[in-house]
């Protein structure tokens, strides 16, 4: 299934050539100098193409810097005739939307804490409308493609078709190395659905501190992903909000020097012909395993009627057990990972579950 939105290309409104589009920037505009001195080494740089700071802080709890405020504006506006970059903003309301539109921000983003919530999404796009603006829509804080998707059909709803999605990762119950989840397949899933939709990844927010950043990049990159967003403060270790995550300037210059550009495809003929024949092989590997699949399924549901002939239960737990402990050891002498093989089990274990519950709901064979 494909999405049907008006979307431009990233090269009709981002400065940028080839190459990821970099945005970077401190998290929040704290001081005029701070801000200024930022984004003067940015663009010493040479490798920053759109600089960006927080004015307007989502917080969780009160009582915390909640950002400087419409002032940042002009602070945001004396580094952009000072250094020629375009500024973006994060926007999380309709007088934000105002705000910015008067001082003539470049380009907007919304926030994950404002993409969960389609009555501020909607907010925005009502004020939004009739303005030609980049807008730029990070993914909610909850792991839900549709609140993403929704978003995005809402802005463009508004006529904006100068969009792209930020993948910041998201929120989990459970700690890890990571502040936010990247679960990636949500990104693929969303350029899936949207191939036109330029991805950009915000390595800041996902790792939350600075060490993972050139990882994470690196993956986004190699996962097709247009650009980053990356936090950059004069001094982080006085940053007055996610000082973990911040580099400093120079830091961001090493970081982007180190990337591996890879291209979507290669028009080498030896390398396509080589890729075709790979293919070709994985098209009947894939043949077959759907083959086996499909037998394995006709042997589940004479399972299922044998088991709905004698009143049989349909889960039985310890041949399963005894399925799993099998086959994912067996899996790993074959070199196959042990989260992937018990996945694949499991979902075989549904299907088979799920036939087998039709089955039961069926009438019974006429015994004799
Ligand atoms: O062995 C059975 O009883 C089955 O129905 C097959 C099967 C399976 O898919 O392997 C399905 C359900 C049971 O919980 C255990 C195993």
């Amino acid at each position: 299934m494909k999405l049907n939105l008006n979307i431009e290309p990233l090269s009709n409104w981002a400065p940028v050539s080839n190459g990821p589009l970099i945005i970077s920037g401190p998290c929040s505009a704290e001081t005029e100098e701070q801000l200024l001195a930022t984004a003067r080494l940015l663009k010493q740089t040479g490798k920053v193409h759109v600089l960006r700071a927080g004015i307007w802080k989502p917080r969780t709890r009160p009582g915390e810097f909640e950002g400087i405020g419409a002032v940042g504006l002009e602070w945001l506006n004396k580094a952009k005739a000072e250094t020629g970059f375009p500024i973006a903003v994060e926007v999380a309301n309709a007088k934000h939307v105002e705000e910015a539109l008067a001082a003539k921000v470049d380009i907007l983003w919304i926030g994950a804490r404002s993409t969960v919530n389609p009555f501020t999404v909607q907010e925005i796009a009502d004020a939004l409308k009739g303005v030609d603006i980049p807008v730029m829509v990070k993914n909610p804080i909850n792991p839900d493609l549709s609140l993403w998707i929704g978003a995005l059909e809402r802005i463009n709803g508004a006529g904006i078709t100068k969009i792209a999605a930020i993948h910041r990762g998201f929120s989990s119950f459970e700690k890890t190395a990571f502040r936010n989840e990247p679960m990636w397949d949500l990104a693929i899933n969303l350029k899936t659905l949207l191939p036109e939709l330029p991805i950009l990844n915000d390595p800041s927010h996902i790792c939350g501190s600075r060490e993972l950043i050139p990882f994470i990049s690196q993956k986004a990159l190699d996962l097709d992903m247009q650009g980053l967003m990356i936090e950059a403060h004069i001094d982080p270790t006085v940053a007055w909000t996610d000082a973990k995550q911040q580099v400093t300037p120079a830091a961001l210059s090493e970081i982007i020097d180190g990337f591996i550009l890879r291209k979507a495809e290669s028009k080498n003929p030896e390398f396509t012909d080589k890729l075709a024949g790979l293919r070709e092989k994985i098209d009947k590997i894939d043949d077959q395993i759907f083959q086996k699949l499909a037998e394995r399924m006709k042997v589940v549901e004479q399972i299922g009627e044998f088991k709905r002939d004698n009143d049989v239960t349909i889960l039985q737990v310890s041949r399963w057990d005894e399925i799993l402990q099998k086959r994912v050891s067996y899996g790993s002498v074959l070199n196959l990972d042990k989260d992937f093989s018990a996945k694949i089990l499991e979902l075989i274990h549904n299907e088979s579950i799920r036939r087998q519950t039709a089955i039961m709901n069926s009438a019974k064979a006429d015994l004799g």
